[in-house]
């Protein structure tokens, strides 16, 4: 094998039979490249961080039989001349949602759009709850599209990057600590009662999403992350408190779904359902469940 210069520059290796052949896109910890094997094509995710990759391998090995992640193929461990490279085989999907607003006009998402996309993401959030895993870094970048299935090119969001996710539910309903007792109050993005210094609960999910989908709807989320402390921390209780208010103008039909999330606390099982109608009652005119498509729109293949 070649000597490995970066997690970046692994194009051409071959890791169980697979070919990686395109580097997809690098985040904090991994690199992620389309990878194949004959007509198969799957994403290879690499890392030299052990901990976090087998986090990741663990979690979605739980989420073997889940619709709403990338599915589960292999870890491997492979000596290089830099030390240990460890790889996660998963199934491809499309572009990420934080690529598809970059894409779109004004960089705004359009509201019968966003709605469906709340409504598949929430979908994803109960389904990984559901296997008593909290996913802890909810935000445009993890959600994708799948790859779009013919005839109709219809896709769905799926949730991936379960490098900080954590399994915290035993089979008793009793909670699971995490030993590695990770500072998640540096994480600007996280919701307001974790920023309190709360462990992330499945709620915390739910309040991240409901960043992200503010960020999609075309609000400028990232400025507000650079505010000083006081400023968005404030500004993340104030959206609890009187979401009305708080809301930015073009979110504001957003309004009775972000009342909901606001009653939420970690006692009271979620309410998946009751939810998903607060997202179809913020937009009655259209129909949140409705399936996503990935089209031509004015020469450019668009989600709609
Ligand atoms: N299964 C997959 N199929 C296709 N693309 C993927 C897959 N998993 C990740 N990607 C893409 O690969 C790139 C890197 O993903 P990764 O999750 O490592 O990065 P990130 O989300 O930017 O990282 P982080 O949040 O850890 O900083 C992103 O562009 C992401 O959309």
């Amino acid at each position: 094998m070649n000597r490995v210069v970066t997690i970046k520059d692994l194009v051409g290796m071959d890791i169980r039979g697979f070919h990686l052949n395109r580097l997809i896109g690098a985040g904090s910890y991994g690199a992620v490249y389309e990878s194949s094997s004959g007509s198969e094509r799957i994403a290879v995710k690499a890392s030299t961080r052990e901990s976090d990759i087998l986090n990741e391998a663990n979690a979605l090995q739980r989420l073997f039989y889940c619709q709403y992640t990338p599915k589960y193929f292999f870890h491997q461990e492979t000596t290089t001349p830099d030390g240990i490279l460890h790889t996660i085989g998963q199934e491809l999907l499309g572009p990420d949602l934080e690529t598809i607003r970059r894409s779109v006009p004004w960089q705004a998402i359009k509201r019968p759009t966003l709605v469906r996309i709340a409504w598949q993401a929430l979908s994803c959030l109960e389904a990984v709850h559901g296997f008593k895993l909290v996913h802890r870094d909810v935000k445009l970048a993890n959600f994708a599209v799948s790859l779009p299935s013919s005839p109709t090119n219809r896709v769905t969001i799926k949730i991936f990057d379960f490098g900080l996710a954590h399994h915290y539910m035993d089979d008793n309903g009793d909670l699971i600590e995490d030993s590695t007792n990770p500072d998640f109050r540096l994480m600007k993005y996280c919701s307001y009662e974790v920023a309190m210094g709360m462990d992330p609960m499945p709620k915390d999910d739910l309040h991240q999403l409901s960043f992200a989908i503010l960020y999609a709807s075309g609000y400028n989320f990232p400025k507000m992350l650079k505010s000083p402390p006081d400023v968005l921390l404030e500004w993340k209780r104030d959206l609890l408190r009187q979401p009305s208010e708080a809301l930015p103008p073009l979110a504001r039909f957003l309004t009775p779904w972000f009342d909901a999330l606001s009653d939420l606390n970690d006692i009271v099982p979620i309410n998946y359902p009751d939810l998903k109608q607060k997202i179809q009652e913020s937009l009655p005119a259209h129909n949140a469940s409705a399936d996503l498509y990935w089209e031509m729109v004015d020469g450019e293949e668009t989600l709609v």
